[in-house]
């Protein structure tokens, strides 16, 4: 079976980790960055972890794993390097729950790919588990391309996209607009800051015109 993409909204979700080593720290800290309220359970966490502990960043249960710690968590993700804790853990996963097996993938309901993340774009690259590796590589070399500069030039459209979308001007001129600012010209942070200007004018002359009632 395939797997599908998905951009998942996980603000203030609970999010429970089982297990506190490199894996679990991987996952937390995408998790943080998606607004998520994470609980680690772990008797031991490693360094990166205790730091985002201690900052109070995530919430610790300092014990073994017990089958209530998942009753109402939205994701569960199993990342124990004990493999009896781990089936204890997905057995004690609610139906209508997300959950994600580090030490077997096929056993949980969703993945993480390999992930870049440049501003607003966001690229997430899959092999279906064939080769972790080589999502890495894959991520790594788009990298070069994707760098931060681009990052900036996918904010800008989000920007100007707004302003389009807020101004009188007809669909169809709208359509254009978004079209040409793929143009590689837009790349250049002068003719952005020109293109914001223009628009936000226009759109500030438009609102102005109709307070008028013009
Ligand atoms: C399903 C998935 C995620 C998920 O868990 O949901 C998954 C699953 C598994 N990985 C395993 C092993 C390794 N994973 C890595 C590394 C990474 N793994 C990542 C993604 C994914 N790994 C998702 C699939 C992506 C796809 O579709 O290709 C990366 C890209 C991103 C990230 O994790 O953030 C990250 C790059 C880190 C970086 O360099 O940035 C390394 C190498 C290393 O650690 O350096 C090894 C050891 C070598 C090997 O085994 O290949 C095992 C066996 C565990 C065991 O043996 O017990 C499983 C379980 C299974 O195969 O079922
Ligand atoms: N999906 C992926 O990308 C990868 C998955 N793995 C798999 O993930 C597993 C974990 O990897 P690491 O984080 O590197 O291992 P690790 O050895 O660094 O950490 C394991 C953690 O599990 C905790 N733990 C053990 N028994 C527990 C219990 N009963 N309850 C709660 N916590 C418990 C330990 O205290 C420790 O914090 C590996 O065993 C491997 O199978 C490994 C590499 C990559």
């Amino acid at each position: 079976m395939a797997l599908t993409p998905f951009m998942i909204d996980l603000v203030n979700k609970r999010v429970v980790i089982v297990g506190g080593g490199l894996v679990a720290e991987r996952r937390m800290r995408c998790l943080l960055e998606s607004g998520a309220c994470v609980t680690v359970i772990s008797p031991e966490i490693g360094e990166g972890i205790r730091a985002l502990w201690e900052e109070g960043y995530v919430n610790w249960k300092q014990r073994h794993f017990e089958a209530d710690d998942v009753a109402d968590a939205f994701l569960i993700i199993v990342a124990t390097n004990d493999p009896a804790t781990n089936q204890t853990v997905i057995e004690a996963v609610p139906e209508t729950s997300l959950v994600n097996v580090a030490a077997d993938a096929e056993q949980g309901n969703i993945q993480f790919p390999a992930h870049l993340q440049q501003g607003k774009l966001s690229i997430s690259i899959a092999t279906n588990g064939a080769s972790p590796m080589l999502a890495a590589k894959i991520r790594n070399r788009l990298a070069t391309t994707y760098d931060r500069n681009y990052g900036d030039y996918v904010d800008f459209l989000y920007e100007s996209r707004q302003l389009i979308k807020r101004s009188l001007l007809t669909k169809q001129t709208q359509t254009l607009l978004l079209r040409e600012l793929l143009d590689e010209s837009f790349k250049n942070k002068q003719k952005q800051m020109a293109i914001i200007n223009w628009l936000e004018s226009l759109v500030k002359g438009e609102e102005h015109d109709e307070r008028l009632g013009r």
